[in-house]
């Protein structure tokens, strides 16, 4: 049987550990796109990542024809997802995602530059995702770059509504933004139910949504399908496959903060719900700390970037 067409001629993944293959399986069950090419550190893993997606295209009869390449070669893609991480032990126990930022920086910063000039659409989702992106930017002078996370927050602020409240999922509607991490912005005032505003059992979703990431590491050791989704969904929207709304890190005021965007044709709007004075302040709150963030970081001199080895 012939597959069906892929809407997209190529998206290119960096980075094939445990967000990048689930990533390079999600994209191969969708067909999203005609050829899928794979850039990561360690070559073995590369190769046997792209001969695992192999093997599920030709299980499912996927359009998506996966290949092994230099980080060069991603330039003629339509978008990149940078789903790397640095090695590095993680000592916080609080603001977790913060505990990557210097050494995750020194590689975002190294993989901006080698991009450099591309055109296409990014996609960042090495935390601290809402600095790293904005590093990324500046480094690869890339017009069209984008954070993921706060589209996975807001979905599972959706599920745990949903599931608190006993009611589907798809009667929910409500973001969460902000930054990916403790300073989250939970957008209660303006969430509806069945179309209909209602009070947010604020700290049941604050404890869950604090809880859920480390669970799930806890059990199979990293969040991977979640975040896989996130960026599928995101993908599909910036590369005008649909249009929709989305949560993503971008620039916002004089930072770049997860917002919701609206993207029609690939275009994106950014559409902040109202909020009240708490949310608000909240919002300034996170806005400050991923300034002071970004700014202890951006000055980390080129000559510690560390090489970035492909295939
Ligand atoms: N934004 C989100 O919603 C979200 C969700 C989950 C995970 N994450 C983040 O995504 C990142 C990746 O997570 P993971 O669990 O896949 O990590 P992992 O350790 O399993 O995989 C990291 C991959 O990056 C590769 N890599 C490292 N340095 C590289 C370089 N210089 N060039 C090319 N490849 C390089 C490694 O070889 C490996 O394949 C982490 O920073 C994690 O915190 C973000």
């Amino acid at each position: 049987m012939t597959p069906p067409a892929a809407p997209v001629s190529a998206v290119g993944v960096v980075g094939a550990g445990a967000v990048g293959q689930a990533v390079a399986g999600t994209l191969v069950a969708y067909g999203l796109c005609a050829r899928l090419l794979v850039a990561s550190r360690t070559p073995g893993q590369t190769a046997a990542l792209v001969a695992d997606l192999d093997d599920m295209r030709a299980a499912v009869g996927s359009p998506v024809r996966p290949a092994a390449v230099p980080l060069a070669e991603l330039v003629d893609c339509q978008a990149v997802v940078v789903a790397v991480r640095a090695r590095f032990t993680n000592t916080h126990t609080a603001d977790v995602r913060m505990g990557g930022a210097h050494a995750n920086a020194l590689v975002i910063r190294a993989l901006g530059e080698a991009l450099r000039g591309y055109p296409g659409t990014v996609l960042v989702v090495t935390n601290p995702v809402d600095v790293m992106v904005r590093l990324f930017a500046d480094a690869s002078g890339c017009a069209r770059v984008f954070g993921i996370g706060s589209n996975l927050d807001s979905a599972r602020y959706r599920l745990t509504l949903a599931r608190l409240l006993e009611v589907p999922l798809t009667a929910v509607d409500g973001h969460v933004i902000g930054e990916h991490g403790d300073a989250a912005v939970v957008c209660a005032s303006a969430t509806r139910v069945n179309g209909e505003p209602l009070p947010v059992p604020l700290q049941q979703v604050r404890d869950e949504l604090a809880a859920r990431p480390g669970r799930i590491n806890a059990g199979i050791g990293r969040t991977r399908s979640g975040p896989a989704g996130a960026v599928v969904t995101a993908l599909r929207l910036a590369l005008g496959v649909e249009d929709g709304l989305v949560e993503l890190s971008a620039p916002y005021r004089d930072g770049w903060l997860g917002i919701p965007l609206r993207f029609t044709a690939g275009r994106p709007l950014p559409c902040l719900p109202a909020l009240d004075e708490a949310e608000a302040r909240q919002l300034d709150a996170a806005h400050t700390k991923l300034r002071a963030a970004y700014r202890a970081l951006r000055g980390t001199p080129s000559s510690s970037l560390p090489t970035v080895r492909t295939p």
